[in-house]
């Protein structure tokens, strides 16, 4: 049975058991269940804080798992990433009040508040500065109107929380996160089970990103037409019994089809239909 480590709470926690779903896997109706056996799949779910993930996962005590890429770096757990999946984007970054730093390079003697202690620890010596770090576990940013740290470092989504306790962001991103599947480092990648269960988070992040377009087109336009909707491989194309029209099937982008449509229907096509992929395996 394959074990999978799944974040109880947070940010990544609703969208994970959302993206578990939707690849078939039973998942737990009260928030207060710890572990799930789901016997149709052969997989036993363990709903975990998402910081403990990395760290369960690279003791060898359960096969993967779904942290947050932050997450597992800072743990500095023996795990290592093995599929993105495309939630819970951030990026993490340093802030203060303006005037107090422009740089990293401008907090030599300074104290930053995280709750990423690992993260920043190694950034600060990556990058030679003599700063101290205080580890808290949320709300950071107040730890500068309290006095506590001259500089944050902390997960930033839209910059709202920020500008609201009137901080602004200092230099580039330590890191850009999102939602990752972890194993142990060096784990056999052959194993048919994780590679099932790779496949099936696959077949969700490509059925939420791509559409199926059916079209009909005159035979003279199918090359135009089929440059616009090449698919993932090729498109279908099939006979109408209208003698000089063909039927044209290819998956599109999501976010481009409005804009394929019009181009379509530009080009003559007609009858242009745009489902949505419920899931699939490439
Ligand atoms: N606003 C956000 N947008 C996107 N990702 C976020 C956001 N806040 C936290 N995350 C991500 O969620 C993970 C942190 O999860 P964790 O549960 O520890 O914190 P949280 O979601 O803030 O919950 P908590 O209420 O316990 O602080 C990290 O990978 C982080 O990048
Ligand atoms: O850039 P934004 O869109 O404002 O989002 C980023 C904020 O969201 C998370 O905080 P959360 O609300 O989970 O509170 P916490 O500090 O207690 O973790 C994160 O820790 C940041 O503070
Ligand atoms: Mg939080």
């Amino acid at each position: 049975m394959l074990r999978i480590a799944v974040p109880n709470k947070g940010a990544l926690s609703e969208p994970a058991s959302e993206m578990l779903q939707e690849a078939g896997y039973k998942q737990r109706k009260d928030r207060r269940e710890l572990v799930l056996v789901d016997s149709d799949n052969d997989v036993e779910f363990f709903f975990l804080r998402p910081r403990d993930i990395a760290v369960y996962v690279g003791s060898g005590r359960l096969d993967i798992g779904i942290t947050g890429r932050d997450l597992l770096l800072d743990s500095g757990a023996d795990a290592e990433e093995i599929m993105q999946l495309g939630f819970a984007g951030s990026t993490f970054r340093y802030a203060t009040r303006p005037g107090t730093a422009r740089e990293v390079g401008d907090f030599g003697g300074m104290t930053v508040a995280t709750s990423f202690a690992g993260l920043v620890t190694r950034h600060l010596d990556d990058h030679g500065v003599d700063a101290s770090v205080v580890r808290l576990d949320g709300a950071v940013e107040t730890a500068i109107q309290l006095g506590v740290a001259e500089i944050i470092a902390d997960v930033v989504e839209t910059g709202t929380t920020l500008r609201n306790a009137g901080l602004e962001i200092i230099g580039e991103p330590i890191l850009r996160s999102e939602a990752v599947v972890v194993r142990r480092t060096g784990e056999d990648g052959e194993d048919p089970k994780v590679r099932q269960f790779l496949r099936r988070m696959h077949g969700v992040l490509v059925a939420r990103r791509y559409v199926m377009m059916d079209y009909d087109i005159r035979v003279e336009q199918v090359e135009r037409a089929v440059a616009l909707t090449p698919g993932l491989e090729s498109p279908t194309v099939s006979p109408l019994h209208h003698e000089g029209w063909v039927a044209v099937r290819s998956m599109v982008p999501s976010q481009d089809a409005q804009r394929i449509m019009d181009e379509l229907y530009d080009l003559g096509a007609r009858a242009i239909l745009t489902t949505g992929i419920h899931a699939c395996r490439l």
